[in-house]
C-alpha cells in the first residue's frame, strides 16, 4: 500500500489572505491501493464514505491528468486534522489524494505539476503550497502558473491552535466577505503583510501583534465566531505575540515565543469559562510537508 502524511496548515496569517500559509506539525495519514474493482473508504464518516469523497474526486483528476486508467481504489484514512476548523483539512485531503494518484500510476507528475492540480482543485494556493512542501510559504497564482517561495522563519516561535466545538465551512467563510474593500484597507494590508514577513525572517517578534492586523478578511468573519474579540483580548493580556484567524475559522491562532509556557496555561485557563468548548493545541512548524513514507 502506498502511505502518503500530510501536514495541517494555517492559512493567511494575518494580512496575508488567500497567500500566506504554513505546514504544521498536525497530520492526516492516507493508505492507498488499487483494486480489482470498485472504491473501498476506509476510517471515513459515513457523510464522506462515497464516491463524492475530496480524496478520490482529487484522485481521479489526477488521474485524468496523466491520462491513466484505473481499475478500482480502496483509500484508507487516518485524520488528526480538525474537519472545517481552518487547518486545512481539505488541502490536505486533496494533496493526499494527488500524490497517491500519482504514486499509482508511476510517478509521473513532478511537484509544481502537483501543486497546480491541487489548487486547480482547491481554488487557492495558501493551504496547498505549505501542505506540499512544508514552512511557511507565500504562493499566488496567476493565469497559468502557481508562483511560491519559502519563508525564513526565525526560530523561537511557537503556534497554538485554539479550536472550537463548532465548524465553519470556508464556503460559508468566504461567503461573508466583501466584493470590494476600500483603497486604504489595501494599503493597511500590503505594510502589514511586507512587516510581517520580515519581522518572521529577522527575529524581530515584537512587530507581530501589528503585523497579524488584517482588514481584508478578520473584521467580517471575526463576526461569525462567538468571542472572536474576547479572545483576542486576553491573548494580548496574557502576553501573545500576536494572534489571527486561522485560514477561514473558526479556528484562533496565537503566537508566542516557544520558551514561555504561561501563556498555554493562562489561555486554556480562559477558555474553559466560555460557552463553547475550545481546546487549545501548541504546535511546531512541519518543515517536511506531504511525504511519501
Ligand atoms: N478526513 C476527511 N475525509 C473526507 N473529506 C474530508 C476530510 N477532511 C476534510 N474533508 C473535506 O474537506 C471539507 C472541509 O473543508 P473546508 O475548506 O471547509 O475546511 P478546512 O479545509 O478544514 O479549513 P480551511 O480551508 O479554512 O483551512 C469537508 O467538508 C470535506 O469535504
Ligand atoms: N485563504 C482561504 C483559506 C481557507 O481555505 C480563506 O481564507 O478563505
Amino acid at each position: 500500500m502506498i502511505k502518503v502524511k500530510v501536514p495541517a496548515t494555517s492559512a493567511n496569517i494575518g494580512p496575508g489572505f488567500d497567500c500566506l500559509g504554513v505546514a504544521l506539525n498536525l497530520y492526516n495519514t492516507f493508505y492507498f491501493e488499487e483494486i480489482e474493482k470498485g472504491l473501498d473508504i476506509q476510517g471515513c464518516c459515513e457523510e464522506f464514505s462515497n464516491e463524492n469523497n475530496l480524496i478520490y474526486t482529487s484522485m481521479k483528476k489526477c488521474f485524468e491528468r496523466i491520462g491513466y486508467n484505473f481499475k478500482g481504489i480502496r483509500i484508507i484514512i487516518e485524520d488528526d486534522i480538525p474537519l472545517s476548523r481552518g487547518l486545512g483539512s481539505s488541502a490536505a485531503c486533496i494533496v493526499g489524494g494527488v500524490i497517491g494518484a500519482n504514486e499509482i500510476a508511476g510517478k509521473v507528475l513532478s511537484k509544481e505539476e502537483i501543486l497546480k492540480l491541487a489548487v486547480e482543485i482547491e481554488g487557492h494556493p495558501d493551504n496547498v503550497a505549505p501542505a506540499i512542501f512544508g514552512g511557511m510559504t507565500v504562493a499566488i497564482q496567476d493565469e497559468d502558473n502557481i508562483h511560491y517561495s519559502k519563508i525564513n522563519v526565525a526560530k523561537g516561535l511557537k503556534f497554538y491552535a485554539m479550536i472550537p466545538d463548532f465548524t465553519l465551512s470556508t464556503k460559508e467563510s468566504r461567503a461573508v466577505l466583501p466584493k470590494e474593500i476600500p483603497y486604504k484597507d489595501g494599503v493597511f494590508n500590503v505594510g502589514r503583510v511586507a512587516l510581517l514577513i520580515t519581522a518572521l525572517t529577522n527575529g524581530e517578534f515584537h512587530l507581530l501583534k501589528t503585523s497579524c492586523d488584517d482588514k481584508l478578511h478578520q473584521i467580517y468573519r471575526g463576526k461569525l465566531i462567538q468571542d472572536f474579540d474576547r479572545i483576542k483580548e486576553k491573548c494580548e493580556e496574557f502576553g501573545s505575540l500576536g494572534m489571527f484567524l486561522s485560514g477561514a475559522g473558526p479556528t484562533l491562532m496565537a503566537l508566542d515565543e516557544d520558551k514561555n509556557s504561561k501563556f498555554y496555561d493562562d489561555i486554556k485557563g480562559f477558555l474553559k469559562t466560555l460557552d463553547n468548548k475550545w481546546e487549545v493545541k501548541p504546535l511546531d512548524i512541519d518543515f517536511s510537508g506531504a511525504m511519501v513514507l
